[in-house]
């Protein structure tokens, strides 16, 4: 088994350490932050109210069930479809999916009227998407140097290009193991990188051999007592010799593969060069590049250097893609690196998009959720029900404590009692304007007054839409 080649840049070898990794969850979390997972017992059968999650059992358990599946690697390569009236929890359930598949998994989220963009092509949306949700998790042996940091002593000399000032000439850094010691001698790039990981004396590191590249692992483990609360992760001194081969593993995902090996694309007409002195760094990633890259990592996989992590891809509002975009993932989904996909959507029977020619009467081809039948008939559908008043009142509490809002209990069943008559969504974007009212009057419980106050500030979808008929009829008499 030979290790995955350096970033040479020649024919058949990648660039596998692409900066900075996307593998770390970007996701639109303030309204979704209490959400931690989908609240399943031991058994798969869904909690009350368990990790931020209240009700809507039989969805988290059909969730639960598929996340056995995909956890087993049984994903047959079916998609799921989330459907539900507005704000039932659709996107809080693929956040918790997202949650309970682990943090080195990817999971990517998109809107899908984020595909429609003057400047890129929607299916390389849709494709960029797709790669950003497969992980490929590396596995490299490296030569390093590991160990507690000892000494730490940056030595300074003149600076040869001017009189005034003093460079760093060398750093001696020591490095300790339950083995050994050893003081290194290192060039001031490395100190730049040890700065960067903000490293001092007492963690624990390790500096690989070849780039000079410095990681910092941890706190060693013998200044654990030194405060009573902290959020520092401790680690224990490190086994064997200062100077060893060491097994590092690193998740990326495609799409850092694609856009670390990417190249400007250049010409040498004057339009060409022109482009790129004004775009700067921007990069292409072309089908032969992403095709290239497949055949690289097929390899890796084939000598179990590297290791295929398939995340979430989370299409929110599927309803909004059109017709090109369908055909796409039909055909993407029955790739063998696909990623697990969840699509969701509040629509009910709706007009495709892209076939509003295309129909009876020029209506367009209507169909469940706006999907075409094809991609439907592959889809496991998934519904969310609409709250109880109870469980409206459990999530806004839920929530008070997410945002540290101190609500009395009057003023909570209040709220409740608003959600139950209009949505939960309405109830919850009054909990910040009334923590708000409640802060300017010097109070420190928001009271029912407070929130009878926003009823007559924002209106609710229904009353909102009443006044608009009462206009109505009231231009229609005169
Ligand atoms: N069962 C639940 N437990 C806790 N919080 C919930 C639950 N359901 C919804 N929420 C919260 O309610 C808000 C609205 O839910 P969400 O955005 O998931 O609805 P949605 O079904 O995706 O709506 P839409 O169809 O409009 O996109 C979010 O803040 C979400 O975290």
């Amino acid at each position: 088994m030979s290790a995955p080649p350096p970033s040479t840049g020649l024919p058949g070898t990648i660039i596998t350490q692409p900066p900075p990794p996307t593998t770390t969850r970007e996701s639109r979390i303030a309204t979704h932050s209490h959400i931690k997972g989908l609240g399943l017992a031991d058994d798969g059968t869904a909690m009350e109210s368990s990790q931020g999650f209240v009700g809507q059992r039989s969805a988290r358990e059909a969730l639960g069930l598929h996340l056995s599946l995909l956890k087993q690697g049984r994903y047959s390569g079916r998609p799921l479809l989330l459907v539900g009236p507005p704000g039932t929890g659709k996107t809080a359930l693929a956040i918790a999916l997202g949650q309970e598949l682990g943090q080195r998994v990817p999971f990517c989220p998109l809107v899908a009227s984020e595909v429609f963009s003057g400047e890129v092509k929607k299916t390389e949306v849709l494709s960029s998407c797709f790669r950003r949700a497969i992980g490929l998790r590396i596995k490299e042996t490296k030569e390093v140097y590991e160990g507690e940091v000892t000494e730490l002593t940056p030595s300074e000399a003149e600076n040869p290009l001017s009189g005034y000032g003093k460079t760093i000439s060398h750093v001696i850094v020591g490095l300790k193991t339950v083995k050994g010691t050893k003081q290194l001698r290192l060039d001031p790039s490395v100190y730049e990188a040890i700065q960067k990981e903000r490293v001092v004396v007492g963690d624990v590191i390790y500096i690989e051999a070849n780039t000079g590249a410095v990681k910092r692992v941890g706190r060693s483990d013998a200044y654990a007592s030194e405060y009573d609360l902290e959020a520092e992760e401790y680690v224990p001194l490190p086994k064997g010799d200062v100077h060893k081969r060491k097994e590092l593993v690193q998740d990326v995902t495609l799409h850092d593969l694609d856009m670390a090996n990417a190249r400007p694309q250049g010409g040498q007409d004057i339009m060409s060069v022109m482009g790129q002195l004004v775009k700067g760094g921007r990069t292409e990633v072309t089908d032969k590049l992403r095709q290239e890259i497949n055949k690289v990592v097929d390899k890796y996989i084939e000598q179990g250097v590297a290791e295929l992590v398939p995340g979430v891809l989370f299409i929110d509002e599927v309803h909004m893609l059109d017709m090109e975009c369908f055909t796409y993932l039909n055909r993407a989904l029955e790739s063998p690196m696909s990623p697990y996909v969840v699509f969701a959507s509040n629509r009910g029977v709706c007009t495709i998009r892209g076939t509003e020619y295309d129909g009876a009467m020029g209506e367009g081809i209507r169909s469940p959720h706006g999907i075409p039948v094809d991609l439907l008939d592959r889809c496991m559908i998934v519904k969310t029900e609409p709250y109880s008043r109870n469980e409206i009142r459990t999530v806004l509490e839920t929530r008070c404590r997410v945002e540290s809002i101190n609500v009395a209990p009057a003023a909570l069943d209040k709220l409740a009692d608003e959600g139950e008559a209009s949505s939960l969504r309405y109830a919850l974007q009054l909990l910040t304007p009334a923590a708000i009212l409640c802060k300017t009057a010097g109070r420190t419980e928001v009271t029912v007054e407070d929130v009878s106050e926003l009823g007559d500030l924002f209106l609710d979808t229904k009353r909102s839409t009443g006044i608009l008929k009462e206009l109505d009829a009231a231009a229609k008499k005169y």
